[in-house]
């Protein structure tokens, strides 16, 4: 048995976004008389899209202020947070230490690879573009090209059937519970890294099958098995 696809997550995955979300929601608040945010706030809601993330904060901001609902009405907020996000996507992203080269030596070694994010997909194609690693995928897929967004395992089938994979020769990495459970709902690999954002808790709480400390790791656990044609044992 060998790996043919491997998904990747995007945000807290591939490349490091904080920074450009914090700044396209901190835009639109100062728009609304809204004070900045503090980063850590704004990147434990992210994993839903842009637009979840801006609606769990208001959410948030109303609970501890609630006379602020008069002046953040939510369709006008997230109509401004898509011009900023458009602004400023890709704009501060930083791919994780070897993104490109893992990307590449999985699909010199013959696995197609994918990104299967919830970000919004015009979004994630600024970032990817941006960060140099949208040619060294195979397939993309945002949080609002199907009805359906992580965990719902139907993003990851979708991607297996456009690159012709089957769910058990398959992985997909993320950063986040979200991603786990996608993988395990799809029956495949459900692989972490733990540098991500998942809400501010460990990873290793989802119980991935696997966690990798860098992304070429996961490049040469792959190759590796791919060479002895069989699965290497996983974590659980
Ligand atoms: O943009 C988000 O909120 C989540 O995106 P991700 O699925 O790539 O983590």
């Amino acid at each position: 048995m060998r790996y043919s696809v491997i998904s990747f997550d995007l945000d807290g995955t591939l490349v490091d976004t904080a920074a450009e979300i914090t700044e396209a929601v901190n835009r639109t608040l100062a728009e609304f008389g809204v004070p900045r945010q503090d980063e850590a706030l704004i990147t434990g809601f992210i994993g839903h899209g842009a637009r979840h993330l801006m609606l769990r904060l208001l959410a948030h901001l109303l609970l501890q202020e609630p006379a602020l609902a008069d002046r953040l009405p939510p369709d006008a907020v997230l109509q401004r947070l898509d011009r900023h996000y458009q602004a400023t996507a890709g704009r501060l992203a930083q791919p994780y230490a070897g993104a490109r080269d893992t990307l590449q030596a999985l699909r010199g070694a013959g696995v197609r690879v994918a990104c299967l994010t919830n970000k919004e997909h015009r979004f994630a194609t600024l970032v990817l573009r941006a960060c140099r690693l949208d040619d060294c995928l195979d397939y993309v897929v945002g949080g609002d090209l199907l009805p359906q967004k992580k965990p719902d395992p139907a993003g990851l089938r979708h991607v297996l059937g456009v690159l012709g994979g089957q769910a058990h020769r398959a992985a997909h990495v993320g950063d986040a519970a979200t991603d786990v459970e996608t993988a395990r709902a799809a029956g495949a690999q459900a692989w972490a890294v733990p540098w991500g954002y998942n809400g501010g808790e460990s990873i290793l709480l989802a119980r991935p099958h696997r966690l990798f400390d860098s992304l070429p790791d996961i490049a040469e656990h792959v190759l590796a098995a791919n060479r002895a044609g069989g699965f290497a044992p996983a974590m659980a």
